[in-house]
């Protein structure tokens, strides 16, 4: 009996390990993920400062207004204040600048005219306006990045303001990738009759570093068995293996053979989904090793639905499933029930809903469907027939999708 995709899903899931931690520069940390808590290790601000470029002074001097006060000094931004503030005074201050003993308002250097050593107040002044209170922002000791978070601009921001130029991260996976097959020749040769380019080792490196992994690219291995063990015991040294075709039931499809005899514990082969059915999932110590269909449509929708999710996770991510938005389909579609369907359509976005239709000819083997596509519909398991105007399950396989254009 053949795994479900979802059954399949899972058990990678669990079975795969969250990488160690490491200390990198801040800039080096954006998109990676917090491995330890950040506790505020001071409070922010540091001081009570001015919102405003404007006057520091005391609002019960500005009971009623207009009234005239005398300037008695200037902070700038990075100044310190100097002198208390007297009665019926007040102080030139800048956006940031601590706000000088004695003063309980800041107003807007908008609502005041200045001439000759004194400001005219001309509105009215509430206790405590345009003041940034000491701590009010976070309080030292406060919690205010839990481990686990994805590291995004607003995170650099708190972690350089927590002085921490050095961020404990999950380190990246690297990924050792290869291909397997006799009719494969690298990039740069120009195929022959009965030949193909090994692009599939190029749409897996680009895919591992997507998701912010490191490939390692082996090379292709060609169809012996010395080959395979040479260059799989090779991959196993990464923190995961994935390998590209050689999996179904061909008489020279080595990988799984040669995989078990390096000790690679086999969880699954064979998944009811299409394409992608052939896809084999097995674990040696705690290195995940993922043997992908060769078809190069297979193989990038099998690494989208399973290596992805698994390389975040091990990366720390929490969430690592690509969301599903509801769609309708634009013309009916048939399938054989048995097997979850991945099908590549266009998705395009009428009045606030997405519609979508096939981006073509959906056989395996095509891989310029998979180019014009910009969405997966998945269609369940048990379905056979999805009449135009059907909503069902998308996955949007680029973020340009719902951006507009101008
Ligand atoms: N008797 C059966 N035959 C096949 C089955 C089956 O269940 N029973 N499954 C079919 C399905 S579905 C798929 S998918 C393929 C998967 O086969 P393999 O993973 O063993 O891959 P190959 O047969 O070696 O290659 C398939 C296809 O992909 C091309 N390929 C391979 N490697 C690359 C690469 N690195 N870059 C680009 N393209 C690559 C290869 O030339 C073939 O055209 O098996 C079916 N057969
Ligand atoms: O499932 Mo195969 O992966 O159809 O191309």
């Amino acid at each position: 009996m053949m795994i479900g995709f979802e059954e399949a899903r899972r058990l990678i899931l669990e079975n795969v390990p969250t990488l160690g931690i490491e200390r990198v520069p801040l800039l080096d940390a954006a998109g990676r993920v917090l491995a330890e808590a950040l506790k505020a290790p001071w409070e922010m601000p540091l001081c009570d400062n001015s919102a405003m470029d404007g006057f520091a002074v005391r609002a019960a001097d500005c009971a009623s207004v207009p009234t005239t006060l005398r300037i008695t000094g200037y902070i700038p931004a990075g100044g310190l204040p100097e002198l208390a503030v007297e009665p019926g005074c007040a102080i030139k201050i800048m956006t940031g600048a601590p706000i000088p003993p004695g003063c309980d308002a800041v107003v807007p250097v908008e609502e005041t005219e200045e001439s000759e050593g004194t400001v005219r107040i001309l509105e009215t002044v509430e206790p405590r306006q345009h003041i940034r209170f000491r701590g009010e922002d976070v309080a030292a000791g406060d919690l205010v990045i839990p481990a686990a978070t994805l590291i995004r601009p607003p995170e650099i921001s708190m972690l350089a303001s927590n002085g921490m130029a050095m961020v404990p991260v999950h380190r990246r996976a690297r990924v050792a990738i290869l291909s397997t097959g006799d009719e494969l020749v690298e990039l740069g040769r120009t195929p022959s009759s009965g030949s193909i380019i090994n692009s599939n080792a190029y749409s897996l490196a680009a895919a591992v570093r997507e998701c912010g992994a490191e490939p390692v690219l082996l090379g292709i291995a060609r169809d012996n068995h010395a080959d395979h063990r040479r260059l799989l015991a090779e991959g196993l040294n990464c923190d995961a293996l994935i390998t590209s075709a050689g999996v179904s039931a061909g008489d020279r499809d080595l990988v799984r053979e040669v995989l078990a005899e390096l000790g690679v514990e086999q969880l699954f082969w064979k998944v009811a989904i299409k394409p992608g059915g052939p896809t084999a999932f097995g674990i040696r110590e705690s290195t995940p090793v993922f043997s992908l269909p060769g078809n190069p449509v297979s193989t990038m929708i099998t690494f989208d639905q399973f290596v992805r999710p698994a390389l975040l996770r091990m990366m720390g991510h929490r969430r690592v499933i690509r969301p599903y938005v509801k769609a309708t389909l634009k013309e009916d579609v048939r399938k054989k029930p048995g097997k979850v369907n991945f099908l590549r359509v266009q998705v395009v976005v009428e009045k606030g809903r997405y519609v979508a239709s096939t981006s073509g000819d959906q056989h395996t083997g095509i891989l310029r469907t998979m180019v014009n596509a910009n969405g997966l519909a998945v269609l369940p398991r048990e379905a056979s027939f999805l009449p135009a105007g059907s909503e069902v399950d998308l996955q949007l396989l680029r973020d340009e999708v719902a951006m507009l254009e101008k």
